[in-house]
């Protein structure tokens, strides 16, 4: 039946008759929620097989081979490297691999192949001469696919992996190699674990796994179809009652469907298995397999050893874009562009002040709000941790000012040149640049073009007549016309103050003060920042200059030129 909603636009159908919900597992005293993560599982990248068997275009020898190297760069040590059967390039590239791939001895070269006896042969042939390779045999289990696609009963559906497994067990003692096998009871979490269970074991029987040549027992969440407890339930529920649990490693395969494929696995791990088959960054069918680059980090996150080195995420990014030919979205968890930026205001003063906080805690623990991990654990760097546009505030604006040019701007001259910033972000409605908010900043307190008055020079001396009082000689111009002024005070800056309010007619005082030396595009010079009251308000001016008396009064004239700008309207 078909709703249709007040619109009369068509709407979905009635879900409740197109679709029904998981049936829960009867497993009331399961133990995973409460254990946790508290090692690395093994590792196999799928990305040659999986992933590839997803892309738009396969991937040859050359995208293959650079993502095989990428993987045994990054610690994997079980790579699923293609299904040699199913095509010539599969075929090709095992070879390369056994022949030519520089495979450590510590790695073994996993393949995928059905139970078919045609496929089975090839697959021997194409690992000829590998070093403990994987086969990895599969069919699938579920009730759907018994029903729809092989028009056969759980016995016949049985039968079909036992064969392959006798087959495979034979083929394999003939060769006299050193094999490991794999099998996937496929569409498992489509699979009543009942039967699940009894094709396994029949499987595990006749491969008599043991403790040097365990038997991986994958358990895929070939298609994602309930929440991830459900799969955790699964998993804890056949660790449970499989035979030979001891020689037997019980693997994850999860798919991404519902967009729970992390967490699926993460309750799982929990639920005990021992091994992860994924992706990097979630290639694969449809959703795509589970991320093992997100699995990682959040394990490293939580400071477990994830035993996979994710330590060059940018190469993984340009490897996983150039063998895959897909892009990574901005938002893709710990690789995306965007993943360890801030545009909104809170967020920038969080991380400004949690930034500043560790410099000065110096400790080894990360902390910072908003950054779950460090970017540079991963290589990035701090560079677009903060950007601005309209959603921003001065945290963040000062934070840019002080790490990419070294300004250090007092908290009343954040505040007031934020609305500088604002001003533009409003009328551009885009992203500001770090160089446009530092050209800004420098034009407004510093350069300011077209202003009325300039500072050109200064000398003091102390007035003879009454000791501790200096008096202040200073050149500035006025328009462009050149001006000497006099005036006295307890210092240079006194005096200059008392010069040039008497030269402009009204008052100026100092209501703050503060400098430091500039780290960006000036030798040795310093930058004043000076707060002054004016008869404008209350204003900020700024002068840079190597001699630190100079940037001072020509932060003076800088607070003054604002005045009279305001003054104008
Ligand atoms: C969930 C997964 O990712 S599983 C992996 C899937 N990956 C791939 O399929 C990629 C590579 N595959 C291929 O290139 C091809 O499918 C090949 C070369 C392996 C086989 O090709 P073909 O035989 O021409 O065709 P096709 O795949 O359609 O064959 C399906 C037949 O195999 C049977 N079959 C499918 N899977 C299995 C299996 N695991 N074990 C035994 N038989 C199987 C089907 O029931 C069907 O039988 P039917 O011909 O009697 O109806
Ligand atoms: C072959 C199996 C493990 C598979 O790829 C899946 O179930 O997704």
């Amino acid at each position: 039946m078909t709703a249709h909603s007040s619109s009369g636009q068509k709407g979905m159908p009635t879900a409740s008759q197109k679709y029904h919900a998981y049936p829960l597992i009867d497993l009331a005293d399961r133990t995973w929620p409460s254990k946790r993560i508290d090692t690395a599982p093994i590792w196999c990248s799928v990305d040659l097989r999986d992933g590839n068997q997803s892309l738009i275009n396969p991937m040859g020898h050359d995208r293959k081979a650079r993502m095989f190297q990428l993987l045994l760069d990054m610690g994997f040590k079980e790579i699923e490297i293609g299904f040699p059967s199913a095509s010539q390039t599969d075929f090709d590239f095992a070879r390369w691999c056994v022949e030519e791939g520089g495979v450590p001895d510590d790695v073994s070269l996993q393949v995928l192949v059905q139970c078919r006896p045609e496929l089975i042969t090839r697959t021997f042939e194409a690992l000829e001469g590998a070093n403990r390779p994987i086969i990895h045999f599969y069919n699938s289990t579920s009730e759907l696919q018994r029903r729809v696609v092989f028009d056969k009963d759980v016995a016949g559906i049985k039968q079909i992996a036992v064969d392959a497994a006798k087959m495979i067990k034979e083929m394999a003692e003939k060769a006299g190699g050193d094999f490991r096998f794999e099998y996937s009871p496929e569409s498992f979490t489509g699979t009543e674990l009942e039967v699940a269970l009894e094709i396994s074991n029949a499987v595990i029987e006749i491969i008599a796994p043991t403790p040097d040549n365990k038997l991986i027992l994958n358990l895929p969440s070939t298609v994602e179809m309930a929440t991830p407890n459900i799969y955790a339930d699964q998993i804890e529920w056949m660790c449970r009652n499989i035979d030979n649990r001891e020689n037997v490693l019980i693997s994850l395969h999860p798919h991404n469907d519902r967009g729970t494929g992390i967490a699926a696995t993460e309750l799982a791990l929990m639920a005990g298995a021992d091994r992860v088959e994924g992706t990097l960054f979630g290639n694969g069918e449809r959703t795509g397999n589970v991320d093992v680059v997100a699995l990682a980090l959040n394990m490293f996150t939580q400071g477990v050893d994830p035993k996979l080195d994710c330590s060059d995420i940018e190469r993984m990014k340009a490897v996983f874009e150039y063998s895959n030919e897909m892009k990574i979205p901005e938002r893709h968890p710990y690789v995306g562009e965007l993943v360890y930026t801030a545009f909104s205001g809170s967020h920038q003063d969080a991380i400004n002040k949690g930034m500043k906080a560790l410099r000065q805690a110096n400790k080894p623990e990360w902390e910072v709000p908003y950054l779950p991990i460090d970017p540079n654990d991963v290589g990035r760097t701090y560079e677009a941790i903060i950007r601005i546009n309209s959603q921003s505030g001065k945290g963040g604006i000062a934070y840019i000012l002080k790490e990419d040019y070294g300004l250090d701007l007092p908290r009343n001259l954040q505040v007031e040149f934020r609305e500088e910033i604002q001003k533009i972000t409003d009328d551009e409605g885009v992203e500001l640049p770090p160089q446009r908010i530092y050209e800004s900043f420098m034009e407004v307190y510093v350069n300011q073009t077209g202003a009325r008055l300039g500072y050109v020079d200064h000398h003091t001396h102390t007035d003879p007549a009454s000791p501790g009082v200096r008096v202040v000689s200073a050149e500035i111009t006025d328009n462009g016309e050149t001006k000497r002024i006099e005036g006295r005070g307890t210092g240079p800056i006194d005096g200059f103050i008392n010069a040039l309010s008497t030269y402009l007619g009204f008052s100026l005082t100092v209501a703050n003060y503060s400098e430091h030396s500039m780290q960006h595009g000036s030798n040795a010079a310093a930058i004043c920042y000076m707060e002054m009251e004016t008869p404008a308000g209350k204003l900020f001016g700024a002068g840079v200059n190597t001699n630190i008396s100079a940037a001072s009064l020509a932060a003076v004239v800088s607070a003054a030129n604002r005045a009279l700008a305001k003054a104008k309207g």
